[in-house]
């Protein structure tokens, strides 16, 4: 029986970036949350090796066109944990693609989290959470969230992780046009002039994801407005505080270059979303509504030439 992971995606509730790096990534502060739309992976355990002795690492994809080597997430994953701990084992890979690619909503982050959790269970490797994080940073931004997910502040480039209570439930609607974004190229395209200095990456304090850190991060910091707001507006748990708290910096840049991206946005609000925002750097564009139901209705409001439309939940955080 093949080992089955889940690979949740996620929406940005509230993006915020404060400074460009010194390492090319950017300073932000985001509140990210889980929703029920999911990748499935399946893992067995492969007998066959390469030249070099080494486990093959095997990986077939239904669902999407998307490469099963290297530039595969999850193929990079495996043999990121290979090299990490010397395991020889190989494993063959079964991934079911249903989170649209190149939609800010971490599909790819997802799917590397589900396979260092899966494989180290199938290959023994009795990595603890600290590791997993760590390994998860080294993959990309989003990785780390992906690991538990829930409703989290993140700061740093994305990895550094504070868990916070669960936002109030709401319906999802998700429209992702026909196109997908670059994530690096919404980035590149902030107004630099807005963000002159450059963060010194060096003089940063290592923050872990560890309880400690966690509870300093929440209670030390001070965060920015944004940020703030949308945490503020989860504690009081009332929606229309949340839909109202909704912001994204990278929705102004990723509508430059899209600007169909704000039409499907009026449209929601139109058809009675209760708030509606862009998630990451694109291209989904999310509606709020009471809950999963009233999400279904306003789905059968939209013309199907807008793009892939899903109704979804929101998605609590698993066990580590
Ligand atoms: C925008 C967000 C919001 O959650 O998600 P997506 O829209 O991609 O899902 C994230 O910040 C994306 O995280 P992720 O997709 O993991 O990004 P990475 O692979 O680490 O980086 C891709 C590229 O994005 C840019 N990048 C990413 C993160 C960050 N904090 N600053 C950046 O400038 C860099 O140019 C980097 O080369
Ligand atoms: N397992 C994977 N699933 C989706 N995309 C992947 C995967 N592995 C690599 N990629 C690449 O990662 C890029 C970003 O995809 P994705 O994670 O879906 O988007 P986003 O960063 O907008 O959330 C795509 O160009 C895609 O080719």
């Amino acid at each position: 029986m093949p080992l089955v992971i889940p690979a949740y995606a996620k929406i940005n509730l509230c993006l915020d970036v404060l400074g460009r790096r010194d390492d090319g990534y950017h300073e932000v502060e985001m509140v990210m949350q889980s929703i029920s739309l999911h990748d499935l992976l399946e893992l067995s355990l492969s007998e066959e090796q390469e030249n070099n002795n080494m486990g093959k690492i095997i990986l077939t994809v239904a669902g999407a066109d998307l490469p099963v080597g290297e530039e595969n997430l999850v193929f990079r994953t495996a043999r990121i944990l290979q090299e990490y701990t010397g395991c020889r084992l190989g494993c063959s890979i079964l991934l079911h693609k249903k989170i649209p690619v190149a939609a800010g909503l971490a599909g790819g982050s997802a799917d590397a989290a589900a396979a260092l959790l899966g494989l180290n269970k199938l290959w023994n490797l009795d990595l603890t959470v600290a590791e997993l994080y760590a390994l998860a940073a080294k993959i990309g931004s989003d990785v780390p969230f992906c690991i538990k997910g829930g409703t989290v502040l993140a700061k740093g480039r994305g990895e550094q992780l504070a868990f916070l209570e669960a936002a109030p439930d709401m319906g999802i609607i998700l429209v992702k046009p026909a196109y997908g974004i670059s994530t690096g190229e919404v980035y590149s395209k902030l107004n630099s002039a807005v963000y002159p200095q450059v963060i010194n990456t060096m003089q940063k304090k290592d923050i872990t994801n560890d309880t400690n850190d966690i509870h300093n991060m929440l209670c030390l910091s001070d965060l920015g407005p944004p940020v703030l707001r949308m945490i503020k507006a989860i504690k009081s748990r009332q929606l229309p505080a949340v839909c109202k708290a909704l912001y994204n910096i990278l929705e102004e840049p990723a509508m430059k270059m899209h600007p169909n991206l704000l039409d499907i946005k009026n449209i929601l609000f139109e058809q009675g979303a209760m708030g509606v925002l862009m998630s990451g750097s694109g291209s989904t564009i999310f509606g709020i509504t009471p809950d999963l139901e009233a999400a279904h209705l306003l789905s059968k409001g939209l013309s199907p030439s807008l793009g892939s439309i899903y109704a979804v939940k929101l998605q609590g955080a698993r066990e580590v």
